[in-house]
């Protein structure tokens, strides 16, 4: 370890950003540890672990430290409430550090932090909740049961077990607290996947193949993602088996034009303009003319958002993509039935990713998703009148919620009656013929399937 970071001093503070100041985990984790390459694996590694496991296990270790702490937690200074919750989880959930390292690193760290009238404070807790640990008694009530046993908000337990059913409601909750490989895809227009698994493997990872698409991988054991020479050449890009469904039927076809309105950062955007690259050489090798014009045009609100578009179309090089910042809430004129295909991957309440992004469920409230809802309607308002006849509208969310997916369909469908649903489920491989849940749309459910809690529907407008 560098001589003046302590990983501990890194995860509290890195913490108190995302829990009181609102900073998203997956962004300040990204900065903290490319600020910190030097780092080695295992310290860069420890850092995230603790970080991510903390919040993932965040209900569990407040109900922890409320049966043992005479002050509660919500009750506690900022600083000492996330030391105890970052301790308690290493106590409880990381057997390679020793109970009595991480009470002392604990003490040392709240004298460091200008709490040294506090050491016996943290020291006495630790220790009780070490000595106490397996004694205390959990909920049985049921949603108090799961929301405690796997940190998810009750009222989003109660809402899937409305909707779904506890037996799917459960297995959604503990999938989201599993450590899982990430998920690529290859990048078909710049190499083969045999290739491409053969020269990750010599830079020393492991890659086995995604069995729902031949593109896919799963890719674990590397040190830094950045730093793979197969990233920075584009060969890859990281993306989750279920987005790549979006492209996969979306299907572009040679000389496509293609609006993405909410395109940030370009995963769906890029994966349809390969398609669409390989589409147009196909047609033009065929029909032994020139090579045609598709094209994808990936939108998204601001200047930051579009650039990190930018960012992704060049490591891809691919020449058939632009990024444009554009409002997809405001409908302008000049769109009228101009695209072929328009993607409306929106933004939505993500309670399909909570394991990815494990402060989300504690940031998402009851009264959002209806407003996310009304946004989506919002949007998709707008894209209609963008496609042609005869053109097709895709619609995703990374969301296990029936009021912004299937809701929506059946609102469009009723509003825009020039539109139908197009059946995506029938030429899906084995393994997910049974993931259909209403006929014509896919929603994955996490647990249920290998992948996030996603919903794809795919409506064509009529000739
Ligand atoms: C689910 S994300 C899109 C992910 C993207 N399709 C991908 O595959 O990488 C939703 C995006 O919608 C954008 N967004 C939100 N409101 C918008 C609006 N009014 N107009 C355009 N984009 C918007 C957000 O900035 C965010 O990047």
């Amino acid at each position: 370890m560098g001589k003046q970071i302590n990983e501990r001093e890194v995860v509290l503070e890195i913490l108190m950003e995302i829990t009181e100041n609102g900073a998203y985990s997956h962004k300040i984790l990204g900065d903290v540890l490319s600020k910190y390459q030097y780092l080695e694996k295992r310290e860069r590694a420890f850092i995230t672990r603790v970080v991510e496991g903390t919040l993932e296990h965040m209900i569990e270790i407040d109900y922890i430290l409320n049966q043992i702490s005479k002050t509660k937690v919500k009750k506690m200074k900022p600083v000492i409430r996330n030391l105890l919750r970052s301790s308690v989880y290493q106590l409880k959930y990381m057997d390679s550090v020793p109970d009595h390292a991480v009470c002392s690193e604990a003490v040392k760290l709240a004298v460091r932090k200008g709490f040294s009238g506090l050491r016996g404070y943290v020291n006495g807790v630790l220790r009780n909740v070490v000595r106490k640990m397996d004694e205390i008694e959990y909920p049985k009530e049921d949603v108090q049961r799961l929301s405690v046993k796997y940190s998810v908000p009750e009222w989003i337990l109660s809402l899937w077990k409305k909707e779904y059913g506890e037996a799917i409601t459960e297995k959604m909750a503990a999938d989201f607290q599993k450590e899982k490989p990430i998920t690529i895809r290859c990048c078909m227009n710049r190499v083969t996947p045999e290739v491409l698994k053969e020269k990750l493997e010599a830079e020393g990872a492991k890659v086995e193949a995604h069995p729902y698409l031949p593109y896919a991988f799963y890719l674990s054991d590397y040190d830094y993602l950045e730093g793979l020479e197969s990233f920075q050449e584009g060969l890859f890009a990281v993306q989750d088996i279920s987005s790549m469904f979006v492209g996969e039927l979306a299907d572009p076809k040679a000389g496509d034009h293609v609006i993405d309105v909410c395109a940030a950062p370009g995963g769906k955007s890029l994966h349809v303009a390969e398609k669409l690259q390989l589409a147009d050489e196909v047609a033009a090798r065929e029909n032994g003319t020139e090579k045609k014009t598709g094209r994808v045009e990936a939108r998204d609100l601001t200047e930051y958002k579009t650039d990190l578009i930018w960012q992704n179309i060049d490591r891809s090089g691919l020449g058939n993509i632009c990024a444009v910042c554009k409002d997809a809430s405001v409908f302008d004129e000049y769109d009228k039935e101009t695209a072929d295909l328009v993607i409306t991957d929106l933004p939505c309440s993500g309670l399909g990713v909570l394991g990815k992004k494990p402060d989300l469920k504690y940031r998402v409230q009851p009264e959002d998703l209806e407003e996310l809802a009304d946004l989506q309607r919002k949007i998709l308002t707008c894209a209609q009148a963008i496609v042609k006849d005869g053109g097709t509208l895709m619609y995703s969310t990374c969301t296990v919620n029936p009021g912004e997916n299937m809701d929506n369909v059946h609102w469009f469908l009723k509003e825009y009656p020039q539109f139908e649903l197009d059946d995506i489920t029938e030429n899906l491989c084995k393994e997910l013929r049974s993931d259909v849940i209403e006929k014509g749309c896919i929603q994955f459910f996490p647990g249920v399937h290998d992948c996030d809690g996603f919903f794809i529907a795919r409506l064509k407008k009529k000739a």
